[in-house]
């Protein structure tokens, strides 16, 4: 089995609530492979986001580790974080988080500017994109004018611009009627064989993720499924 794209090590999060300590993630250990697809599911409350944005290196753990391609995460700065997040992670969420006053091909093209491609050069792959997701007749519109299920297309072209190994999706149907949803279901598929990415869902939708490679429940702070180490 090759090693791992991304491993959580033993991650331990409380919350101070009310001057309470509320213990959520209770020593996760999670293995992501290079290409597979992964759905985390869990109770509402059970930490699914929690663990996402710590595997993202969008929130710190109280102890324990994340590591890409062996090496630690949480030991990097800030500043590296957020570049490995811009070059490594695509990111999508339920409620897309698109700008609204800029159109598909501003949104889309907005993670390259950020890296300080051209701008010429980032239109270029916004439009490719776009294309790819079923979008080249939106490439103006802006995000109230487009439905759910275009705007979460939207958000996941932005997720791909800059070729991430893994792009991570918290609730990405959940906003969306069936039809539309299968229509993301199928777009991850796609992207997944064409391009090897790997997909780190976290959903409620019980046919999304049987429909992902692997499935992993928290359940009291805890994998029910620990010890799955992947494909
Ligand atoms: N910043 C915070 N401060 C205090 N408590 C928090 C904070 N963030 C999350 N929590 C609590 O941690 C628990 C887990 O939250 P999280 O959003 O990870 O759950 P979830 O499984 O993704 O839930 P849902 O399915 O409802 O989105 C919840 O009880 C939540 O209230």
């Amino acid at each position: 089995m090759s090693s791992p794209l991304l491993v959580g090590k033993n991650i331990v999060k409380n919350f101070i609530d009310a001057q309470r300590s509320v213990d959520i993630l209770h020593g996760v250990n999670i293995n992501v492979h290079a290409g597979e697809t992964l759905a985390i599911l869990g109770a509402s409350g059970s930490g699914k986001s929690t663990l996402l944005h710590i595997l993202g290196t969008l929130d710190s753990p109280c102890s324990g580790d994340v590591l890409f391609k062996g090496e630690s995460l949480l030991s990097l700065s800030k500043k590296q974080q957020a570049s490995f997040r811009n070059t490594q992670l695509g990111f999508v969420y339920q409620f897309h988080h698109l700008l609204p006053e800029f159109n598909a091909t501003e949104n889309v093209a907005m993670p390259k500017l950020i890296a300080g491609v051209a701008k010429k050069e980032a239109y270029a792959g916004a439009h490719e994109l776009l294309e790819r997701v079923g979008l080249s007749h939106r490439l103006n519109h802006k995000p109230h004018q487009m439905s759910g299920g275009e705007r979460q297309r939207v958000a996941i072209a932005r997720a791909m611009i800059n070729k991430p190994s893994i792009i991570m999706a918290d609730e990405p149907t959940g906003n969306l009627d069936n039809d539309a949803s299968d229509d993301i279901l199928k777009l991850i598929n796609d992207i997944n064989k064409a391009d090897n990415t790997c997909f780190i869902i976290v959903t409620h939708d019980h046919g999304l993720a049987n429909k992902m490679d692997r499935t992993l429940t928290l359940v009291n702070g805890n994998f029910m499924n620990e010890g799955d180490v992947g494909k």
